[in-house]
């Protein structure tokens, strides 16, 4: 990342041409580049409606300006906005404008990193950030939010806050420790707390696969011999011709993927290649992908033709037994959890409301406080691994334990980047895109 002290610009709406854009303005010649192009620098927090007028005096667009005054702003500094319209050649104008200003144009991410940078918000709220602008689903959205809320890392401080007092506290008592009057409960009470704390992270940490379900999908895999008309299926759920159909069997070799909005929740949906004994390389390969994804299945949707007289086989971990073209097939004999005709549609909405049903009692329980990113898990569980060491050393000398719950602390610090992460940070923001 270039220099923190430039002033930087950026289009922060989407893409163009669109009814109005807006660029946003940041650092310390915000204001003074703001009085060249309008004329003026409006009060603060109040649109208004001003020209904007290039080099030469010109004018490039009528548009609404806001000023924010820093620390009062997004990033904690002066910022502009100007909200004009979103005209190719209008925002182009508006944008050489500044650039001929001496301002430089912000890398991805730049915006919400001088927010952090300026303590505006810590690194699980720029992640939830990131996440919020991601969202395809009501569930993604919801979840983004708690975390930009600053809801998880309320959750994070606290037990940091927690860790410390009883540091504290057993610092203390090691002080003391030749005189009286600290009495020897109090440390039972101390390791009482850190003891909950321990269970309340290694909870928290064993709902983030849950986390990950609404962030990443549910990973739903169909599987099932070759022609049992998993393509099929896979074409009617995604309601267009992602995968191709024939009466070949062995036609899909590749895994395929799409993205399903199940009322909400991400769900990705996979086809795969159906398992039979074959000498063909090519199909052998498929095979084994297939095999490898079941693994990684969320739920397995387990198909077998009934005309065929096909069971459908059972999986282990969670799975959906369907028997399949129900419009041709005796429906007779095989057990199935379900009969489906991907050529009519008979048992499609039966088949997504056990899917979701599946999926809600996955996350049953679940709340939206969880963590959704490897960095963050990793985190937790150091922060576990040091709490244990503390407790497993409580009645050796005490700056033993001390020390461990120093570096619980700290691993917890590292999740919202309270404490050193700058090697972390070029990774997090540039995932951004520009103008956030
Ligand atoms: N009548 C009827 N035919 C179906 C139905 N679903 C699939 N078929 C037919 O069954 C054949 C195989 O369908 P696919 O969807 O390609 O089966 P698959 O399981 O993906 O097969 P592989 O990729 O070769 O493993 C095709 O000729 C489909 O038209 C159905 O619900 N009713
Ligand atoms: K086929
Ligand atoms: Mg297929």
């Amino acid at each position: 990342m270039s220099a923190a002290g430039d002033t930087i610009y950026a289009l922060s709406s989407g893409a163009l041409p669109s009814g109005v854009a807006v660029v946003r303005v940041s650092g310390k010649d915000a204001f003074s580049c703001c009085r060249a192009i309008t004329g003026e620098v409006p009060a603060p927090r109040k649109a208004r409606l001003m020209r904007l007028v290039d080099a030469a005096g010109s004018p490039i667009d009528t548009a609404l300006v806001l000023v924010f005054a820093g620390p009062a702003s997004f990033t904690g500094e002066d910022c502009i906005e100007f909200q004009l319209h979103g005209g190719r050649a209008v925002v182009r104008a508006l944008l050489d404008r500044l650039a001929g200003l001496g301002l430089r144009h912000a890398e991805a991410g730049e915006f919400t990193r001088r927010a952090f940078e300026n303590g505006k918000i810590d690194l699980v709220e720029a992640e939830g950030l990131s996440d919020m602008i991601g969202a395809e689903t009501e569930m993604q959205r919801r979840l983004a939010l708690e975390q930009a809320g600053g809801g998880l890392s309320e959750l994070y401080d606290g037990w940091a806050r927690e860790l410390t007092h009883a540091r504290a506290m057993i610092e203390a008592e090691l002080d003391f420790s030749d005189e009286d009057d600290i009495p020897g409960s109090v440390s039972a009470t101390i390791w009482g707390t850190v003891e909950e704390v321990g269970h309340q992270i290694e909870s928290h940490i064993a709902g983030s696969r849950a986390g990950e379900i609404i962030r990443d999908g549910y990973r739903v895999v169909i599987a099932g011999p070759p022609n049992a008309g998993k393509s099929s299926l896979l074409n009617a759920l995604a309601r267009r011709d992602v995968a191709i159909v024939t009466d070949v069997a062995g036609t899909t070799r590749d895994i395929l993927e799409v993205y399903l909005d199940l009322d909400g929740y991400a769900v990705r949906l996979c086809d795969t290649a159906g398992l039979r004994e074959s000498d063909d390389v090519v199909e052998a390969e498929g095979m084994r992908r297939a095999r490898a994804l079941l693994e990684e299945a969320d739920l397995i949707l387990s198909l077998g033709d009934i005309g065929a007289g096909q069971p459908a086989e059972r999986f282990e971990g969670e799975c959906l037994r369907i028997g399949t073209k129900a419009d041709i097939g005796n429906q007779t004999g095989a057990d199935f959890d379900l009969l489906i005709s991907s050529r009519t549609g008979a048992g499609m909405d039966r088949l997504v409301e056990m899917i979701k049903a599946r999926l809600e009692a996955r996350l049953a329980g679940a709340s939206l406080s969880l963590p959704v990113r490897d960095r963050q898990v990793g985190y937790l569980k150091e922060t576990l691994r040091h709490i244990q060491a503390a407790l497993d050393a409580r009645d050796y000398s005490p700056e033993i334990p001390a020390e461990s719950l120093r570096q619980a602390a700290v691993a917890l610090g590292r999740i919202t980047g309270r404490v050193d992460v700058e090697d972390l940070l070029d990774v997090i923001f540039s995932s951004f895109c520009v103008g956030k």
